[in-house]
């Protein structure tokens, strides 16, 4: 029977007993160590989700922005979308399941979705930089062989290139070369020809500082580099020759920190920009003259990218529904300014990508960022199709050329997930057409100030929310303290959520200025602390 050669390959990938592990936000991340079994079992669930698809499955090994020690695992579902829903609860099952429950629980989920075991399967693998990575991806081999799948190690890969592959694989190579040379193929023919539909194209090179996170995506960018020459010039640093992952630089240091990274000496008035540690996130920022450091998170990502987008569909004169998918983290300013002055309808999911991308599919174009940097732009078929007409149809040269534009903007943003690479390729064609600096995309709008925070409770989980995560239901009094503080601030708004990554509770306000919204976060902490049970010391005043 099948099953024997997996509880026989299993011994070496034993699971120590008691450790229990949750399938989050962004799959199973912990330390490194406790992770091998994981592993092993995320091959044999790939191979069952395969077979139940009928299609190829990706199996991708980063820890992303955590710290090198930490690793993690995220199963990447037929069209390169996140595992479905239903499939996380079967994975944490499978993880959490002793070694002499294993067999039971396998049957169990066979069973309940009816898996037909005679079906072919094939999974995908690929993992970034990290030391434990590569090992542990041989656990994953052994998980998927065990169960007699056929796959394929892509090694050394962003997660966006392994979603990519993915979804290539299974639209038999519809949306592009399932390799990694066909992704850099692919981007970099989209980014020139968007590029030479610029009046003043044919000069020097665009010039970009990048910060790699000495992870996947400085690697990867340094392999495409010869792909975009004369169009686009990048100083890379943080390339990951010495220094360590995500330490001290990366994108979710950037954001969190609102500082420069370490290993750039920034120059005034210089594009920056930092990816995370397995580049599926990206922040710009830059120092004004006065060496100020000013931040362009993902909200003002997805503004420049919606403003460009609608004014191409203002020319080519589609009635397309677009739509701009953000969290409750967004800042006011940038949702006032979709709502008000793009005048694009604004959607707030819940926090996790897969909320994101899940209603941002509702729409013919769908925008959506996360505040961390990770988003994409997602066009339906109606709207490809529509656009392509134009490009052959169009009744003016004005009306083909918009056309051209926006199916430029399709084959260069990785719609299966957010991608560093090519939504850095997307804003770099954009403010190269439009002539716009990245002070001048600074000033579109100014963002509050805002601060987020962090307390320990004994049980994150007594906190419940709705209204995508902006109002709290429990525990009960909560939610109207918050409602009496935010009132006292001008401008003001705060929300606490329980992480879906690490065990505390997240507290987010902004406010009319940096003080107020730092003493408006302290005061809803402090009401966190003591009505949802605190532990430790009280939260302190930031000044
Ligand atoms: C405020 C914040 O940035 N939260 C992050 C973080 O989720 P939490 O559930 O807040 O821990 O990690 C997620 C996975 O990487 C990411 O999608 C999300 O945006
Ligand atoms: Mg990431």
């Amino acid at each position: 029977m099948y099953l024997e050669a997996v509880l026989r390959s299993s011994a070496p990938h034993a699971k120590p007993t008691g450790l229990i592990l949750q399938y989050g936000t962004a799959g199973f991340r912990t330390k490194a160590e406790y992770l091998d079994h994981v592993m092993y079992r995320m091959g044999l669930l790939a191979v069952l989700r395969s077979k139940k698809t009928k299609s190829v499955i990706g199996v991708m090994v980063t820890a992303s922005h955590n710290p090198e020690e930490d690793n993690g695992v995220k199963l990447v579902d037929p069209m390169g979308e996140m595992l479905a829903q239903e499939w996380e609860v079967y994975a944490t099952n499978l993880a959490n399941a002793e070694e002499h429950e294993l067999q039971l629980v396998l049957t169990n989920i066979i069973k309940q979705d009816s898996i037909n075991m005679q079906q072919e399967s094939f999974v995908a693998i690929g993992r970034d930089t990290r030391p434990s990575s590569e090992s542990l991806s041989c656990a994953v081999i052994d998980g998927v062989t065990s169960l007699d799948s056929k796959f394929h190690d892509y090694g050394l890969v962003t997660t966006p290139q392994l979603h990519y592959i993915i979804c290539c694989r299974n639209t038999d190579g519809g949306y592009g070369e399932p390799t990694i040379e066909g992704y850099y193929q692919k981007l970099s023919k989209a980014f020139k020809e968007l590029v030479q539909q610029a009046p003043g194209c044919g000069g020097e090179p665009i010039c970009l500082n990048v910060d790699g996170a000495n992870g996947i995506g400085a690697l990867k960018l340094k392999e495409m580099e010869s792909y975009l020459q004369s169009v686009l010039s990048i100083q890379l640093f943080n390339d990951s020759s010495k220094g360590k992952l995500n330490y001290m630089c990366g994108a979710d240091y950037v954001k969190v920190q609102q500082k420069s990274p370490e290993g750039l000496d920034m120059k005034p008035a210089e594009p920056y920009c930092s990816f995370d540690g397995d580049a599926d996130r990206i922040v710009y920022y830059y120092n004004d003259v006065n060496n100020v450091f000013h931040l362009l998170d993902g909200d003002k990502i997805a503004t420049l990218i919606s403003t460009f987008i609608k004014e191409l569909l203002l020319k080519v004169n589609l009635n397309l529904k677009m739509a701009v998918v953000q969290t409750a983290y967004a800042n006011g300013s940038s949702t006032r300014y979709l709502e008000e002055v793009i005048k694009v309808p604004v959607y707030c999911a819940k926090t996790g990508v897969k909320h994101l991308h899940h209603k941002a599919q509702e729409f013919d174009i769908g925008v959506y960022f996360e505040a961390n940097g990770h988003g994409t732009v997602l066009f339906s078929k109606k709207a490809e199709e529509q656009i392509k007409q134009l490009t052959q149809t169009g009744a003016t040269e004005k009306i083909k050329k918009a056309a051209e534009m926006l199916e430029n903007v399709i084959n260069l943003i990785n719609q299966t997930v957010g991608d560093a690479i090519s939504d850095m390729l997307v804003i770099e064609a954009i403010l190269f057409l439009k002539g716009l600096t990245i002070q001048k995309w600074d000033e579109i709008y100014t963002d509050l100030p805002n601060r987020q925070l962090k307390v320990t409770v004994a049980d994150r989980k007594v906190i419940e929310t709705t209204d995508a995560e902006r109002q709290t239901i429990k525990p009960p009094g909560l939610q109207e303290k918050i409602d009496e503080l935010v009132k006292t601030y001008s401008m003001a708004r705060a929300f606490v959520r329980p992480s879906g990554t690490e065990d505390v509770v997240r507290v987010y306000a902004e406010a009319d200025t940096q003080e107020n919204a730092d003493a408006l976060a302290h005061k809803v902490c402090l009401a966190v602390f003591s009505l949802a049970g605190g532990v430790g010391d009280q939260p302190k005043p930031l000044r």
